[in-house]
C-alpha cells in the first residue's frame, strides 16, 4: 500500500520547495493544492515520475550495485577511521602513561621504574572516569555520557554517536573505560564520522534532487548536519531540544500514529514504490477514449503532462495540456512507453437498452418481406398504381375486406408478403432518409408511357440512387394509345438506367394502373429483386422499427404507424420512439385488424405512446423502463441542444477543412440551371474536378428553380446546391437556411467551377460585399471633345474616392454601374473628395450623364466567413 503524504512532506523528502510540487500538481491536475494537502496515489505517481525522469538510472540492478558499492566504501572508510582512532588513542594512552611514569619518577626518584609502571595501570582503568576533559570542550550529553542507554534502541542521527550503544559495541569498547578519554582530533578519529549502519552514506553538499537511494533524505540530512554543528556548540539540555527538533519528521510521524520507520526502511519503501511504478507502467494497459485532452492522457499513463507534450512533439503534434487529441495520436504515445492500448468502449444508455444489430448471427436470421416505395413524376400514376396493387390483393385475398390507410400496407405475392409504403413520391422517402432512417429496399419509379421521363422522374431516380436502393421502373399507362415504352427506356439510359431488355440491370415493367395489366408481373419482379437481395432479419429479439406516420387522434391519443424492421413487436411492449416513451396498448395491422404481434417488415399502427413521435424516428422495444425514460429525457435535452448548434453541413467555405479532417470523401452537388445544356455542361465540368482526396459527384441535375425537394435531397445527402441563372423558390430558401444547406448561385459557369475547384484545394476566394462610400449629386454636365462627358458634382454624403465604383441613379432607378475615370478639384487630380465639397468627375464608359443624377460611390470589399 502506498502511504499518504502531504505536499510539504513530499517536497521535503525530495529536497524541493513545496511550491514546486504544488506547481507540478497544478500542471497535471485540476484543483488547488496547498502544502498541507494530503496526496493520493495518482498524484504521488506523477510527482515521483517527474523527479525520477529527471534522475534516471539505466538499470535498477546497476543502481543497487552502485548503492552496495557506496555502502561498502563507506564501511571501509569507517573501519579505517576506527583503526586510526584506535592507533591515536593507543598513542595518546602510551604518551599519558609515559608522562605519568615520568612524573612519578620525578616525585619518587628512588622507586624503581617497573613499579611505577605497574601502579599506574589500575589508576588508568578505574580512576579516570571523572577526569576533566583534556580538550576543554564540554561533552555532549553531560552527565549521561557514562550511562549506558537504557531503552536498548539504537539511536539514529549524529548526536549519539559518542555514546556507547547497547547491542552494538563501538570500536573503542573492550579497551576499557575510554569513553571519557581525551577525544582525538576530528576528522580522523571522530566517531561522528562513523556511518550509521542503518543509513546509506549521506550526500553532503549535494543540492541535486536524486530519487535514487538516500536522495529522498538529502535536505533532511543537511538540516541535521547543521544541527550537529549547532548542537556541538551547546551544552546540556539544549542538546536534547536540538535532538527533538532534528527528528521532527520522525516525531511527526509518531504523532500521527504511523509506525516509525528508519530512514533505510523509508528508502526501501520508496524504492519499492518506484519499482512497482516502473513495473506497473511496463504492464500498463490503458483504455483510451475517442478523444481526450493531453492532461487526461498524462494522468491515464501516469506521466507528467510535459512528458506527454514532449513525446507528442516528437510525433510532430504540437499540443498544450488542454488541447484535445484523438485516439490514434494518444495510442502512439501510450505505445511508445510500452503500454498496451485499447479503445475505451463507451457504453451508452442505448447500448444498454437495445440489442445491437451484429448480435444477430446468420443462424437467427430469416427471410423478411421487401419494403417498397413508389416514386415518379406528378400525374404519372403513383397513387393509381398503389391502389391497383392493393386492390388486386384485396380482391384476391379477402373479398370485401376493409382497407385502411395507415401509411403502409402488405400484399401477398405467391403467398409471400411484400410491404409497400403508402406515401407516394420521394418527399416522404427523402425526408425520412434525411432523419437517418433507411427503410426501403426497392424503389418503383413510375413513368407514364405516353409522357416519358420528366423532371420529377429524374429527381426520383437520383433520390433512389442516393439512397442506394434497387430500382424497378414501372412504365405506366400502357393502355393509352400514345404509349411509347421504347422511348421511355431510351430516355432511361440517359440517366444510367439500362433496361434489362437491353442488357442492363434495371427491370422495366409495362403496366396499366387503370386496367391492372402487368401488375402481377410487376409484383413478381419485386419479389425476384427482393430474393436476389437476400433480405433477412431476426424475428426473435426485441423489436426495432421506424415511425412511418404519426398523428394525435382525439379519441386514441398519439397514434403511430410503425414499420417493424427487425425483431417482433408485441402488444404490451414498453417502447421508446425518438423522444417519446410508452407501452403498446392497441396494435392494428394495415387492414385495421387487431394483432398481438408484428414481425420484420410488418406495418402496424400503435397507440400508447406519451407523445406524437416524428416520421423517421426509430422505435425500440425495451426491457428496462426506468432506463428508457432516462434515455427519453436525454434525447429531449439533446434535441434542444441540437437546435442551438445546428449540425455543420458541408459548404464550399468549410469544404477544405472537412476534407482535411477526412470527414468528406465525396462532395455531392445538386445542379439547377435555366437550360438543360448548362446542367450537362456544369455536371461534366464539376465532376472532372475530382481528385485523390475528394470525388465531386453531381447527384442531381435539372432545369428550373431550386425547389423544396432539391433542398431536402441536399439535406439528406449532405450536398450543396449550385444554381445557374435560377433562383430558389421561397420555401426552398427558407428550408435551406433552416437546415444549413448551402445554395450557391452563378451567372457564369466558369465561376462555379472555379469556386468548387478552389474550395477543394482550400483556397476559396474570399466573398465580396459592397461598402458604401458616399453620394454626390451632378450639378453641371460638360461635354469636352476628346475627353468625353465631365460632371461637376457636389458631395452630399460620405466621400467619393478615385478608385470607387459608381452607380448612376436617376429617379430611384439604377441606370449604370461604372468606375470613375477621373476625380478633380479645380484642375488638380485628387484621391478623394469629402462631403460638402465640389468636384469634377468622369466615368469610364457611361457618358449619358444628366444634371440631377446621383452618383453612389462604393467599394467591393473581400471578406471570409469565419
Ligand atoms: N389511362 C390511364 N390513366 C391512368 C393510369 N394510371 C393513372 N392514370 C390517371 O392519371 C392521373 C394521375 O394519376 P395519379 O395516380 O393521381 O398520379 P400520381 O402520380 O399519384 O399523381 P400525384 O399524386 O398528383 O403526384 C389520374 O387521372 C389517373 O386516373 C393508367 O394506367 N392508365
Amino acid at each position: 500500500m502506498i502511504e499518504k503524504y502531504r505536499v510539504h512532506e513530499v517536497a521535503k523528502d525530495l529536497g524541493v520547495a513545496s511550491k514546486e510540487v504544488v506547481d507540478l500538481l497544478a500542471a497535471n491536475f485540476q484543483g488547488e493544492r496547498k502544502s498541507m494537502t494530503a496526496l493520493n496515489e495518482q498524484e504521488l505517481s506523477v510527482i515521483f515520475n517527474h523527479y525520477t525522469n529527471q534522475n534516471q538510472v539505466e538499470s535498477f540492478d546497476e543502481y543497487f550495485a552502485a548503492g552496495r558499492a557506496r555502502k561498502e566504501a563507506a564501511q571501509e572508510a569507517a573501519r579505517q577511521a576506527a583503526e586510526q582512532a584506535r592507533a591515536a588513542q593507543e598513542a595518546a594512552r602510551q604518551e599519558a602513561a609515559r608522562q605519568a611514569a615520568a612524573q612519578r619518577a620525578a616525585q619518587q626518584p628512588k622507586a624503581p621504574a617497573p613499579q611505577a609502571a605497574a601502579s599506574a595501570r589500575p589508576q588508568q582503568q578505574g580512576g579516570q572516569q571523572n577526569r576533566p576533559q583534556q580538550n576543554g570542550r564540554p561533552q555532549q550529553g553531560g552527565q549521561g555520557q557514562n550511562r549506558p542507554q537504557q531503552n536498548g534502541r539504537p539511536q539514529q542521527g549524529g548526536f549519539n554517536q559518542n555514546r556507547p550503544q547497547q547491542g552494538r559495541p563501538a570500536p573503542q569498547q573492550g579497551q576499557g573505560g575510554q569513553q571519557n578519554r581525551p577525544q582525538p582530533p576530528r576528522p580522523a578519529a571522530q566517531p561522528q564520522q562513523q556511518p550509521n549502519r542503518n543509513q546509506p552514506p549521506r550526500q553532503r553538499g549535494s543540492a541535486t534532487v536524486d530519487m535514487r537511494a538516500g536522495a529522498t533524505q538529502v535536505e533532511l540530512d543537511r538540516y541535521n548536519e547543521k544541527y550537529d554543528t549547532l548542537a556541538q556548540q551547546k551544552v546540556g539540555n539544549q542538546n536534547m531540544t536540538a535532538q527533538k527538533q532534528k527528528l521532527t519528521q520522525r516525531s511527526a510521524e509518531r504523532r500521527r500514529g504511523k509506525p516509525v520507520m528508519s530512514r533505510k526502511e523509508r528508502e526501501d519503501a520508496k524504492m519499492r514504490r518506484l519499482e512497482l511504478e516502473r513495473q506497473r507502467r511496463k504492464n500498463l494497459e490503458v483504455a483510451l477514449p475517442e478523444e481526450m485532452t493531453v492532461g487526461e492522457l498524462a494522468a491515464r499513463l501516469h506521466l507528467t503532462a510535459s512528458e506527454v507534450i514532449k513525446r507528442l512533439m516528437t510525433l510532430g503534434v504540437m499540443a498544450s495540456i488542454s488541447d484535445t487529441i484523438d485516439y490514434d495520436t494518444a495510442a502512439m504515445v501510450a505505445m511508445e512507453i510500452g503500454a498496451k492500448v485499447e479503445k475505451e468502449v463507451v457504453v451508452t444508455i442505448e447500448d444498454r437498452l437495445f440489442q445491437v444489430e451484429n448480435e444477430d448471427d446468420d443462424s437467427t436470421l430469416v427471410e423478411r418481406p421487401p419494403i417498397v416505395v413508389v416514386m415518379g413524376h406528378v400525374d404519372h400514376g403513383k397513387t393509381s398504381l398503389l391502389d391497383a396493387i392493393r386492390n388486386t390483393n384485396v380482391t384476391e385475398g379477402e373479398a370485401g375486406g376493409i382497407t385502411q390507410h395507415i401509411g403502409a400496407y402488405q400484399v401477398m405475392v405467391n403467398d409471400r408478403p411484400v410491404t409497400f409504403l403508402d406515401t407516394p413520391g420521394h418527399a416522404a422517402f427523402t425526408s425520412m432518409r434525411a432523419r437517418g432512417a433507411q427503410v426501403t429496399d426497392i424503389a418503383v419509379i413510375v413513368v407514364a408511357a405516353d409522357d416519358g421521363i420528366m423532371p420529377q422522374t429524374v429527381e426520383a431516380i437520383n433520390h433512389a440512387k442516393a439512397a442506394g436502393v434497387s430500382i424497378i421502373v414501372a412504365i405506366n399507362k400502357m393502355d393509352k394509345p400514345h404509349a411509347n415504352p421504347d422511348k421511355v427506356m431510351q430516355e432511361l439510359t440517359e440517366y444510367e438506367l439500362v433496361p434489362e431488355a437491353w442488357g442492363g440491370d434495371v427491370p422495366c415493367m409495362p403496366v396499366s394502373a387503370k386496367t391492372g395489366n402487368g401488375i402481377p408481373d410487376l409484383l413478381e419482379m419485386i419479389q425476384l429483386v427482393a430474393d436476389t437481395s437476400e433480405l433477412k432479419a431476426n424475428p426473435d429479439r426485441m423489436a426495432r422499427g421506424t415511425v412511418i406516420e404519426a398523428k394525435l387522434d382525439k379519441g386514441r391519443g398519439p397514434v403511430a404507424t410503425i414499420l417493424v424492421q427487425t425483431g417482433t413487436l408485441h402488444a404490451g411492449d414498453a417502447v421508446i420512439a425518438g423522444s417519446t416513451f410508452g407501452r403498446v396498448r392497441v396494435m392494428l395491422n394495415d387492414r385495421g385488424e387487431r394483432v398481438e404481434e408484428a414481425g420484420p417488415s410488418t406495418p402496424v399502427e400503435i397507440t400508447g405512446l406519451d407523445d406524437v413521435p416524428e416520421a423517421g424516428d426509430v422505435l425500440n422495444a425495451v426491457e428496462d423502463e426506468r432506463l428508457a425514460k432516462e434515455l427519453v429525457e436525454q434525447r429531449k435535452h439533446e434535441q434542444k441542444e441540437a437546435q442551438f448548434s445546428a449540425y455543420e453541413k458541408v459548404t464550399l467555405d468549410n469544404l477544405f477543412s472537412h476534407i482535411s479532417q477526412g470527414d468528406v470523401k465525396e462532395l455531392p452537388i445538386i445542379v439547377k440551371a435555366d437550360v438543360q445544356g448548362s446542367v450537362e455542361a456544369v455536371k461534366q465540368s464539376l465532376e472532372k474536378l475530382s481528385n485523390e482526396e475528394v470525388r465531386v459527384k453531381v447527384i442531381h441535375g435539372a432545369v428550373g428553380a431550386v425547389s423544396e425537394s432539391d433542398v431536402m435531397l441536399a439535406d439528406a445527402s449532405n450536398a450543396i446546391i449550385v444554381g445557374f441563372n435560377v433562383r430558389p423558390d421561397p420555401v426552398a430558401k427558407e428550408n435551406a437556411e433552416r437546415d444549413g444547406v448551402e445554395l450557391r448561385f452563378y451567372r457564369i459557369i466558369y465561376d462555379a467551377i472555379n469556386d468548387v475547384e478552389t474550395a477543394i484545394k482550400g483556397m476559396l476566394a474570399p466573398k465580396t460585399r459592397e461598402v458604401e462610400l458616399g453620394r454626390a449629386e451632378v450639378r453641371q454636365v460638360y461635354k469636352i471633345t476628346g475627353v468625353g462627358t465631365v460632371a461637376g458634382c457636389y458631395v452630399l454624403e460620405g466621400k467619393i474616392t478615385r478608385n470607387a465604383e459608381i452607380r448612376v441613379v436617376r429617379d430611384g432607378i439604377i441606370i449604370a454601374d461604372d468606375k470613375l475615370a477621373s476625380l478633380k478639384r479645380f484642375k488638380d487630380d485628387v484621391k478623394e473628395v469629402a462631403k460638402g465639397y465640389e468636384c469634377g468627375t468622369g466615368l469610364n464608359k457611361f457618358n449619358d450623364i444628366k444634371e440631377g443624377d446621383i452618383f453612389e460611390a462604393y467599394e467591393i470589399e473581400e471578406y471570409r466567413e469565419s
